[in-house]
């Protein structure tokens, strides 16, 4: 159970303490602020609400800590992530249980993304190991007008402290895809968890204190974005953010200052069903890309574009399997699940009846109880409706019809997304061509797209994103890279 055992220290009452100077701590404000159970829509955890005053002192102990951190051996940062990473498999269903009950992710689900973290973390440090013990030495005579009289040696230094800021859809794993990275380079983190999520982000925060980092070098602040967002995002001690949500992103990518960010945002993904297309394989994947977590996954397949000749029979495939997916609360893993908020089902509805009352034909009775919404196929989508266009982060597939390859390929260039997509072929090289002609961070070619395995690149352009994440990219977006330069009196050439 949350709180238990050797999470017992999280608590203070019935309130879910912050995470700062190596201890759990009650907010001096007082206050609390509730995580709701998207399927009771009742509260179900409290949190402290922190104050400016302790968000300054975490980010001056933090500083602090990461100049004794970027002292330690690589060998021994290391070792500490593969420790939180074996604490965390350890404890993997109290975790996945808050999982559960806050974000509404189906237990198995929940117990993947915990292991999935471990796994990321384990990784991290093998390749962080990797990365940062390789340097460079350069010699000058390469460059006209040089001799060899110097030697260039070059290696990777930390940032300093790293705002890592995930979303609720991934609270464990969209932490630890931050934390781990920005520490075995020998960075500070500071942590600011999605409010829909926090109680299972601390408790993964708990299996690093366990695993005994040094104090100050990671927090975890629960705050009101409304009230200390700013001041958090734009702090002058931060020397890099690394951010996944939605459109928030952007504009705390406007007001950050001079510091690298890594934003990881939303998306529309497309995939693209050609007329040659294994049908059977086309709908699984639309059926796994749209509906897994209810279409909450910034990867989820969010538009299918179905060539006009093969569109009836994919449609009836796809159907045939969405009255498959049972629907119901996430204890029991049901494949549609209740959506995180009242005002993400209402939204979801607005696009859904938007659609309905421009034209396009719903292939299942629209029903909504509470948060839960039932799974829907929209077909004849046009370009007028919202569905086409916006972001549902819920268990709806829209279908347009498309005449021509190049109709697709310019519907998914036109998006303000650009994130991941997909095409649907049985001839590698049309698969090709239209992968190159897709304007997107990744085209995976015959499957839905994903993020996953975690050390690929996983990127997003236009207002899907600023720089490429996945285990390597990280570690390089984490550090900078520094040269010594060794002059010598004279050249100094091979066997002479
Ligand atoms: N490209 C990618 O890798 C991924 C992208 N996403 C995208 O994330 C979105 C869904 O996640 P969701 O959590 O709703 O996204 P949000 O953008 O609403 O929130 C993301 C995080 O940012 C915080 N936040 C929001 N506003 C501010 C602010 N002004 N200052 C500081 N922090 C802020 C949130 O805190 P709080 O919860 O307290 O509001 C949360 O921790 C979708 O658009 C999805 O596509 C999701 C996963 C992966
Ligand atoms: O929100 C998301 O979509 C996640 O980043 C996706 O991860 P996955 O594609 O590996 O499930």
């Amino acid at each position: 159970m949350a709180g238990s055992g050797v999470f017992a220290e999280l608590l203070d009452g019935d309130t879910f303490k912050y995470y700062a100077d190596g201890q759990w701590k009650r907010s001096t404000s007082g206050n609390s602020m509730t995580v709701i159970n998207p399927t009771s829509r009742s509260t179900y955890y409290k949190l402290s609400v922190c104050t400016k005053e302790e968000m300054d002192h975490m980010f001056d102990a933090a500083r602090e800590a990461q100049r004794a951190w970027a002292r330690v051996p690589l060998w021994r940062r290391a070792e500490a992530l593969h420790k939180a990473a074996a604490l965390l498999k350890q404890n993997k269903d109290v975790i996945a249980e808050c999982l559960v009950k806050e974000v509404a992710k189906p237990a198995k689900d929940s117990v993947t993304e915990v292991v999935r973290s471990a796994d990321f973390i384990d990784y991290t440090a093998e390749e962080g190991i990797r990365i940062l013990s390789e340097g460079k030495c350069l010699v000058p005579d390469s460059f006209p007008g040089n001799e060899r009289n110097k030697l260039c040696l070059s290696s990777r230094i930390p940032l300093g402290v790293v705002l890592a800021i995930p979303p609720f859809n991934y609270p464990v794993n969209l932490s630890v895809s931050k934390i781990a990275p920005a520490l075995i380079a020998g960075n500070a983190v500071v942590v600011k968890p999605p409010m829909q999520g926090s109680v299972a982000a601390l408790h993964m925060i708990q299996c690093f204190h366990l695993a005994g980092f040094p104090k100050g070098l990671i927090s975890a602040i629960t705050i009101k974005v409304a009230d200390l967002g700013d001041a958090l995002t734009t702090h002058p001690a931060i020397n890099c953010i690394s951010f996944t949500g939605g459109d928030s992103g952007i504009a705390i990518a406007k007001r950050a200052g001079m510091v690298p960010l890594q934003m990881e945002l939303g998306g529309k993904d497309a995939c693209i069903v050609l007329d040659d297309a294994d049908l059977d394989l086309a709908a699984a994947n639309i059926i796994k890309g749209g509906f897994s977590f209810s279409g909450q996954r910034c990867t989820a397949v969010k538009i299918v574009l179905a060539m006009d000749t093969i569109a009836n029979k994919l449609v009836e495939k796809v159907n045939v399997k969405v009255a498959r997916l049972s629907v119901g609360p996430p204890e029991v893993d049901s494949d549609i699940t209740p959506v995180v908020s009242e005002s993400s089902a209402d939204f979801i509805e607005g696009l859904v009846m938007d659609a309905r009352q421009k034209g396009a034909k719903l292939w299942q009775e629209y029903r909504r109880e509470g948060n839960l919404i039932w799974p829907i196929l929209i077909d004849n989508v046009r370009p007028d409706m919202r569905i086409t266009w916006e972001e549902p982060f819920g268990p709806i597939i829209p279908v347009i019809r498309i005449r021509t390859i190049e109709e697709g390929v310019q519907h998914c260039n036109s998006s303000r997304y650009g994130l991941q997509g997909c095409v649907f072929t049985n001839n590698i090289h049309r698969a090709l061509i239209v992968s190159d002609a897709m304007e997107t961070g990744t085209v995976q070619i015959n499957s839905a797209p994903a993020r996953g395995p975690d050390h690929f690149p996983f990127q997003g352009l236009r207002d899907s994103g600023i720089g490429s994440q996945g285990i390597t990219n990280s570690i390089h977006m984490m550090t900078k890279v520094k040269s010594t330069v060794i002059n010598l009196p004279v050249s100094s050439y091979t066997m002479g």
